[in-house]
């Protein structure tokens, strides 16, 4: 059984990361990259548990990929590991950051197997260039250049962390705390994603997938004589609105069911709940709006939507081409690519009794594809 357990950081907003993904959540074939690199380690049978770190919201949906431990980040890369090692009970621990997503085998056993004397084991690189600090030329066979994942005993990093000083990385924590660390050579092909260049660097990443990913939302709302009507985003110029917890846009509710299914992110019940006070009369448009912003966050392209609104009255005839202005602009595609449909039921059933608008919504997504930046 191992005595290693292996933390993968993936906290990070990627701030300094030229697009509205989360650098996490890129596709290497189907799979999100924070996937794609637990797997592999995974694979090698080293650890005896590996703990991933992350965002609360991103946490829930990454529940739907993997049964890994996830472990609510913080504010910083070092509030992140301090929570992961609450979950490490082993007498070490590799902490590498998912931005090091093309760390080898290899590489992994080289620092795993080193058994060194010192509280940490830190893999760097040579350099090659001229270096000069503070406008000095120095002496660049002194420069080390430093790499994550880092093998530490784990009592030592977690001493470490108790000091208030945040550091970069885990053995500069260990030596301010008076521990000791030795040094590997590191891996060249294990280049971090910062900015979106990076990408190129990573040899060990395939393209997305192209798959087109299909949903389905239905939705109704029944009648209410008070209240105003808002349907597909639009103010529609009635006597009567929808009994619902929020503003009852029954339409853009079925478009929601629609994007979060085809991302497999669940229904929007689960992601607004209709007791939850926050969403009380709420403009439906706002909550398109998050979800249309998660969708970017993780790594999904809309690329069209098609609603059919089944209704006796209103007639909407006259509401389509504004409706589709309003989604196409939320969605941020062509408003070619939002279709607005409405039918009658020949007055069968409760829609036809006018009793209640029913709307099925259908949305195709594909993966953002890194590799035409
Ligand atoms: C938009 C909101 C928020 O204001 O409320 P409304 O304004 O429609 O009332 C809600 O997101 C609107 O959620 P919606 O999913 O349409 O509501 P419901 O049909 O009542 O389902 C609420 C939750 O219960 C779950 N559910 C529903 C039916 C069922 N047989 N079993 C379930 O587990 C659904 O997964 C959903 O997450």
């Amino acid at each position: 059984m191992s005595n290693v357990t292996l933390i993968l950081l993936a906290a990070g907003s990627s701030t300094r990361f030229e697009l509205d993904i989360k650098k996490q959540w890129l596709r290497v074939g189907n799979q999100p990259l924070w996937q794609f690199v637990a797997e592999k380690c995974e694979k090698t049978k080293l650890f005896k548990k590996i703990i991933i770190t992350s965002s609360l919201d991103d946490i829930e949906f990454m529940k739907y990929y993997s049964d890994f431990v996830f472990i609510e980040g913080g504010n910083s890369r070092q509030e992140s590991l301090k929570n992961s090692l609450k979950e490490v009970d082993t007498e070490f621990v590799l902490v590498s950051d998912i931005a090091r997503s093309c760390i080898s085998e290899e590489f992994l056993q080289n620092i795993i197997s080193y058994r060194g004397k010192s509280d940490c084991i830190v893999p760097y690189l040579k350099v090659n260039d001229t270096i000069v600090y503070d406008d000095q030329t120095i002496d660049r066979d002194r420069v080390k250049v430093v790499q994550t994942p880092q093998l530490s005993i784990t009592s030592a990093l977690i001493s470490a962390l108790e000091q208030k000083e945040e550091f970069t990385d885990e053995s500069s924590a260990i030596v301010a705390n008076g521990g000791s660390r030795e040094f590997i050579l590191g891996q060249s092909s294990a280049h971090k994603i910062t900015h979106i260049e990076d990408l190129k660097k990573l040899q060990c990443l395939t393209p997305p997938s192209n798959d087109i990913l299909s949903g389905t939302g239905f939705d109704v709302h029944a009648f209410d004589e008070k209240g105003e009507m808002y349907l597909g985003g639009v103010k529609i110029d009635s006597k009567y609105g929808f009994k619902a917890h929020s503003d009852g846009d029954v339409a853009i509710h079925a478009l929601i069911d629609a994007l979060l299914g085809a991302a497999g992110m669940g229904d929007i019940g689960m992601m607004f709940p209709d007791n939850d006070t926050a969403y009380k009369n709420i403009d439906s448009k706002k909550l398109l709006k998050r979800v249309v912003t998660t969708l970017c966050n993780f790594g999904f392209v809309i690329i069209n939507v098609d609603l059919t609104i089944a209704a006796q009255k209103p007639k909407i005839g006259n509401y389509k081409l504004q409706m589709r202005k309003v989604l196409s602009t939320i969605l941020n595609i062509e408003s070619q690519r939002v279709n607005i449909k409405a039918t009658t039921t020949e007055k069968l059933g409760f829609i036809g009794r006018c009793e209640g608008v029913g709307v099925i919504a259908n949305a195709n997504l594909k993966y953002f594809d890194w590799t035409k930046i």
